[in-house]
Formats: C-alpha cells, structure tokens, sequence
C-alpha cells in the first residue's frame, strides 16, 4: 500500500517524487482532474494510506475565461478525492494558495480570516478548500504562495528568460508576499502527513509560506543579483502591469500555527540559491 499523489509533473509534484520514492504519482492519463469520478475510482481501487493532491489550475489570467473548468479542477475534483478519504478514513494532504484572501491591508493573514478572492482562479481553489472541509475527515490544507522551482513554469525562470534580452524590465513593487521554493512545501506536505498519522487533532488549514515577505520587484532584483545578471528592475504600480485576472496587493500570510505541524517559515533566499544552482544560473 502505496502514498497515492495526484500531479506527477507539476512543481510540488516532482519534489515530492524525491521526498517520497515508494510513491505513486497520477498524471493526467490516469485520473483526470476534469473528469473528478476518476480521482475517486483512483482511490478506490489504490485503498492508500495517504492522499496529496498536488494537481491544479494554475493559470491565473487564463482561468479567467476558463472558470467553468478551473472550478472543476480546482473545486470539485479535491472534493471528490476529500469525500472519498474521508470514507475510508485516509488522511488527505491539499495545498492552496494565498490568492483566496483579497489582499487588503498590510497585515498577514491567519488561516481564519475572511476569504474573498480577486479571481476565477481564487475562487476555484476557495471552492476547494470548502469542499475538502466538508467532507469531514482527517485532513490538512495547506496554503502557500509564489511557487518557484527549476521545474515547470515560474517568475523565477520567467525573470532569467528575459534576463537573457532585456537590461531592464518594469516589475509591480505593490504585491508583497513570501516567494516559496516547492521542495519545502513538499517537505512540508509529508510533514503535515505525519502529524495527521499522529494525531486527527491536527486537522485544519495552515500557511506555509518563504520568508521574509517581499514584492515582486524586490524578489526580481534578488534573483538577477543571485545570478549575476545585469538587469536594472524599475518599480512600477499593478496599473501600470494590466492583466486580465487582479492580484492581492498583499500576500502576507501569518504562518505561525505551523508549529502545530513541528515546521517553521523556510526563507527564500538559500532556497533560492539552490534552484539557480540546479538550473545552472548560480553566479
Ligand atoms: N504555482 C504557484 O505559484 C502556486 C501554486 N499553489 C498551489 O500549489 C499546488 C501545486 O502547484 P504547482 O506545483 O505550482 O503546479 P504546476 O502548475 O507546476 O503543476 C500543476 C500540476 O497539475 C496537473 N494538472 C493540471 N490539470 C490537470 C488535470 N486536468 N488532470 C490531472 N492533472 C492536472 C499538471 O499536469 P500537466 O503537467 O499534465 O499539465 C501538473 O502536474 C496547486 O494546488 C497550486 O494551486 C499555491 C500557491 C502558488
Ligand atoms: C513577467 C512580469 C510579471 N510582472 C508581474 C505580474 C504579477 O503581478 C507578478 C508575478 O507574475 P506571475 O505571472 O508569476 O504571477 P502569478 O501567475 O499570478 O503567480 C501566482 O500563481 C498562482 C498559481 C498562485 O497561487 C500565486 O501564489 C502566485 O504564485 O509579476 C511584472 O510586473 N513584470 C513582468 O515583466
Ligand atoms: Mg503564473
């Protein structure tokens, strides 16, 4: 009896491929998110002691104008794995992000307020999560934000592709949040597992996300630092950036409660150093 994983090519999924060797890992052949009866019959039939869902929508700005699938993706398909688990008693490990919250104030937000997002893809994951609590049983949701790694798409290797043409690139300085490397999620992943095999007492959503928090503009001139690129970041406002879908200006996420778990923030920085290593840009 196998960990069952949704997601084999996705970021978090290919760091929890080296976290979790013994693993099975679902692409999309073999449980189709769109299609959520599948994930359920996938589960069925592995009778797994633990589920991670690391599949999802995750085009912001497309999702836009796919919001009917996003929300299938996204919402309905964690349901159906979340109920299914929760009928066999599986601890079930989801990871969400912090495009649920509104991004108003200066704050970071706790794992209890409000949720309002500012997007179909927002709202697709919200979706998720409620419906993951729903179902009612053992299981943790964890919700993180600004994924980067040396696999899949992401602003870090967005910002070293431009590097490559552009001495200068106009960034938004007015979102700030915690950039977050995806082999501690995945660590933090298989940790939240653990407690849940420990204790159902833990069950519940929790922030876990790269310190110190920083804008996008900041976080740019970090990575062209850190890769000895000579690119000059100047700082604009998100109306001067026009993307279909609207971003929280703040993505602060309080993540003490992750002590519940026995983690604490990563900071981005070294993580940082160890993705430019692997994609071979660390200067
Ligand atoms: N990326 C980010 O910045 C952030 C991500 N998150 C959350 O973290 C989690 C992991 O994200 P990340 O690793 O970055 O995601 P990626 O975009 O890197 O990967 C998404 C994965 O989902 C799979 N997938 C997409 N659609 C389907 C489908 N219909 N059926 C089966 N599989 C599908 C993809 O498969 P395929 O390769 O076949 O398309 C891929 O493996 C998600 O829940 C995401 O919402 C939270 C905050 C920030
Ligand atoms: C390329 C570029 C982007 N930007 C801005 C746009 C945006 O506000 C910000 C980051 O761009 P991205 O497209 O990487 O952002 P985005 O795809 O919205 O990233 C989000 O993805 C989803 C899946 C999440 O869950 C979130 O936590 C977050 O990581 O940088 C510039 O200002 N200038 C540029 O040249
Ligand atoms: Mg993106």
């Amino acid at each position: 009896m196998s960990v069952l994983v949704f997601g084999r090519t996705g970021q978090v999924a290919r760091e929890l491929s080296r976290r979790l060797p013994g693993a099975r890992f679902l692409g999309r052949e073999e449980a189709d998110l769109s299609d959520p009866d599948t994930c359920g019959a996938a589960i069925r039939a592995a009778a797994p002691p633990l589920v991670i869902n690391a599949a999802a929508y995750t085009a912001v700005d497309k999702a836009e104008e796919q919001e009917t699938l996003a929300t299938i993706i996204n919402g309905e398909a964690p349901g159906v794995m979340a109920r299914e688990c929760a009928a066999q008693g599986i601890p079930f490990v989801h990871i969400s992000t912090d495009y649920v919250f509104d991004g108003s104030g200066e704050m970071p937000f706790r794992p209890d307020a409000p949720c309002a997002p500012l997007g179909a893809y927002g709202r697709s994951k919200l979706a998720g999560e409620e419906e993951v609590r729903a179902a009612g049983g053992p299981h943790v949701i964890l919700r993180t934000s600004w994924v980067f790694s040396a696999h899949g798409s992401n602003f870090v290797k967005t910002m070293l592709r431009l590097s490559e043409s552009r001495g200068r690139l106009t960034i938004v300085a007015d979102q700030v949040g915690g950039p977050t490397a995806a082999g501690p999620i995945a660590s933090a992943c298989v940790a939240a597992a653990g407690a849940l095999g420990r204790s159902r007492g833990v069950t519940g959503t929790y922030h876990f996300a790269g310190a110190p928090d920083v804008s996008w503009a900041d976080f740019a001139r970090e990575i062209f630092s850190r890769a000895g690129r000579q690119v000059e970041v100047e700082d604009i406002p998100s109306a001067d950036y026009p993307t279909p879908a609207r971003r929280p200006a703040n993505s602060r996420l309080d993540c003490s409660s992750l002590q519940r778990l026995g983690i604490t923030r990563p900071d981005w920085r070294a993580d940082l150093d160890h993705v430019l290593k692997d994609l071979g840009a660390l200067a």
